[in-house]
C-alpha cells in the first residue's frame, strides 16, 4: 500500500505495558517515532511538550478514557488525528469515538496488519494534504458548490460534509429519490484527505443478485465460467479513496453478510482467491428508504445497519426547502445553458417562478432539472414563461408561506379504467395475476398521464425509484408510443 511510505510521530496511549510494547516495536519497525503513555494525565504531558501526527488510544484507561483525551484535543484545536482502540463486542464505544472525530478505530484484540493499515491511512497524507481534485468536464464545479441553496437544511448539510469528511467514519445519506444524496457523497470525498484518489459509485439496486459478489470483490482468473482474467472489484478500485453505495437499502440479505464482513475485516478477498488483501477505503452509503424500519422488517441486517449508520446526513426533499428554489434553477439554468452552448443563460419569468413554487416535487432536484431542461429546449425566448415549464394543473398546490412543506397529493384511489375491485358482490378473477398486472398497468400509465410522462416524477409519486419503474414499464409493456413522449433524458 503506497501509504505505508509516510511516516509521522506517533503518540500510544495504554495502561497494559505488553501490549504498549507490542504497539510500539510495530509503529517502530513501520519507521515512526513512537512516545508513550500509560494515562491521559501522562499523555496530555507529552501533548504539551510536542505536537504528533497521531494519537493511538486505547479507551479505558486509569485516570479516564480515550473519549476524554479526545475532548481535551478537540478543546485544544489540535490537528492530531485520534484513533481508539475499544474492548471486543463494544461497538457503541467506537461509533462514540467516530461521532466525536476519531479518525478511526480498531477492535481488541488488535490485528496487527489491521493496526498497520489503519495507521497508515492516518498517516497517508498529513505530512503533504493533496489539494481537491477537479473532476473533468461537466462536473468541474466542485460537487461543495453544486450544493446549492441557503436554506437553514442544506447549510446543516453542507457543514455535516465539512465536518465528517475529516474522517474515516462511514456515512449513511437519507433522503427521496433525486433529492441530491449523491451530491453529498461526492462531496464529502472532495473535501476529504482522500480527494487525490478514486470515488467509486455503485448502484447496488441496479447489479444481478448473482454479479454482485464478483463485482464488489472481484474475481480470479477461472473462479468461474468466463472469468479469463483477474479483475478488481469496487473495493478494489476505490482503495485509497471513497466507495458510494447508493441504494443500499436493495442490497439482498445474503450480500449485506458478505459487505459486513469486509467492513469488519478491512480486507476482501476476490471470487477464487485463496488470501484476502488488506483495505483501505472509506464508505458512504445512501437510500431513500428507512432503514431503520427495513431492519425492523428483517429486510436489512440490523449489524450493517449499526456500521454505516455511524454518521446520518438527511437531505431533505425540496418542496421542504422550497427557499432553495430560487438559487437552485439558476444554478440549473446556468448548467444547462453552459452544456448547450447557450449564452446568457435563460431566465426564469415570475409567474414561472410562482408556479415552481407551488409545486411539490416528487422527484426532487433531478425532476427540476429535467423540467427545466426540457423548458429550455422548448422556450422560443431567453426568458422561460410559466407555459414552457409543463407542470400538470392538478397537482399545484396552495402558494407555500415561509418555506413550509406543502401537503402531497392525495393517494391515488383505485384507478377507474382499472378492472372492479367489487369484492363482495363481483366475481373473482380467474387469472389473479394478469387481473392484478391490469390494476399496476392502469395506475402506472394515470401517474405517467399525470406527470406529463415523466418517468422519474410519475414513479416518485407511487413509491418507486426510476429504475423501477423502468423495469414495472417495460415489463407491462407500458411504451412511450402508447401515450405519447417522454419527457425526460434516457
Ligand atoms: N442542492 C442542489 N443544488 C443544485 N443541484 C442539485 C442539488 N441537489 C441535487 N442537485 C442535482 O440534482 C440531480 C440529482 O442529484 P443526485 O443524483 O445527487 O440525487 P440522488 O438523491 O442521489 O438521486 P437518486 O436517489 O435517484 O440516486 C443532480 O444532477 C444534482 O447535480
Amino acid at each position: 500500500m503506497n501509504e505505508s511510505h509516510s511516516t509521522g510521530r506517533v503518540l500510544v496511549v495504554d495502561d497494559e505495558p505488553d501490549l504498549l510494547t507490542l504497539y510500539e516495536l510495530s509503529l517502530l519497525r513501520e519507521g515512526h517515532e513512537v512516545e508513550t503513555a500509560a494515562s491521559v494525565g501522562e499523555a496530555w504531558a507529552l501533548l504539551a511538550q510536542r505536537r504528533f501526527s497521531l494519537v493511538i488510544t486505547d479507551m479505558r484507561l486509569p485516570d479516564g478514557s480515550g473519549m476524554t483525551l479526545m475532548h481535551k484535543l478537540e478543546e485544544a484545536r489540535r490537528p492530531e488525528k485520534v484513533i481508539v482502540i475499544t474492548a471486543y463486542g463494544s461497538a457503541e464505544n467506537a461509533v462514540e469515538a467516530l461521532k466525536a472525530g476519531a479518525f478511526d478505530y480498531l477492535t481488541k484484540p488488535v490485528d496487527l496488519r489491521q493496526f498497520r493499515s489503519v495507521v497508515a491511512a492516518a498517516l497517508g497524507r498529513v505530512a503533504t494534504p493533496v489539494p481537491p481534485a477537479q473532476p473533468a468536464g461537466p462536473l468541474s464545479q466542485s460537487a461543495l458548490a453544486r450544493l446549492v441553496g441557503r436554506s437553514a437544511a442544506m447549510g446543516e448539510v453542507r457543514v455535516l460534509v465539512e465536518k465528517v469528511a475529516r474522517s474515516m467514519a462511514p456515512v449513511l445519506v437519507q433522503g427521496e429519490s433525486g433529492t441530491g444524496k449523491e451530491l453529498v457523497a461526492r462531496a464529502i470525498h472532495e473535501v476529504s484527505p482522500r480527494s487525490g484518489q478514486a470515488f467509486v459509485a455503485v448502484n447496488c439496486g441496479a447489479i444481478p443478485e448473482h454479479l454482485l459478489e464478483a463485482e464488489f470483490f472481484g474475481y480470479r482468473k477461472g473462479a468461474f465460467t468466463g472469468a479469463q482474467e483477474d479483475r478488481a472489484g469496487f473495493f478494489q478500485a476505490a482503495h485509497g479513496g471513497t466507495l458510494f453505495l447508493d441504494e443500499i437499502g436493495d442490497l439482498p440479505l445474503a450480500m449485506q453478510s458478505k459487505l459486513l464482513r469486509v467492513i469488519q475485516e478491512r480486507a476482501v478477498r476476490p471470487v477464487g482467491a485463496v488470501s484476502e488483501t488488506p483495505l483501505n477505503v472509506r464508505i458512504v452509503s445512501a437510500t431513500h428508504k428507512d432503514l431503520a424500519a427495513e431492519v425492523a422488517a428483517g429486510r436489512f441486517r440490523q449489524d450493517l445497519f449499526y456500521r454505516l449508520n455511524v454518521i446520518r446526513i438527511a437531505v431533505p426533499p425540496l418542496r421542504e426547502r422550497l427557499q432553495d428554489l430560487d438559487d437552485i434553477c439558476q444554478a440549473l439554468l446556468e448548467r444547462i445553458a453552459r452544456d448547450a452552448g447557450v449564452w446568457p443563460s435563460p431566465q426564469l419569468s415570475a409567474e414561472a417562478r410562482a408556479r415552481l413554487s407551488r409545486y411539490h416535487f416528487p422527484g426532487n432536484v433531478r425532476e427540476l432539472e429535467n423540467l427545466l431542461h426540457r423548458a429550455v429546449a422548448l422556450s422560443t425566448h431567453e426568458v422561460i414563461e410559466a407555459g414552457d415549464l409543463g407542470l400538470p394543473e392538478t397537482l399545484l398546490g396552495e402558494p407555500h408561506v415561509d418555506g413550509e412543506a406543502l401537503s402531497l397529493p392525495a393517494r391515488p384511489s383505485v384507478p377507474t379504467d382499472a378492472p372492479s375491485d367489487d369484492s363482495e358482490a363481483g366475481p373473482l378473477p380467474t387469472d389473479l395475476a394478469a387481473y392484478l398486472d391490469e390494476v399496476e398497468r392502469a395506475i402506472l400509465v394515470r401517474a405517467l398521464r399525470q406527470h406529463g410522462f415523466n418517468r422519474t416524477a410519475a414513479g416518485a409519486s407511487l413509491g418507486l425509484s426510476l429504475r423501477q419503474m423502468r423495469y414495472r414499464m417495460a415489463r407491462l409493456a407500458i411504451t412511450e408510443g402508447d401515450d405519447g413522449p417522454t419527457a425526460e433524458a434516457p
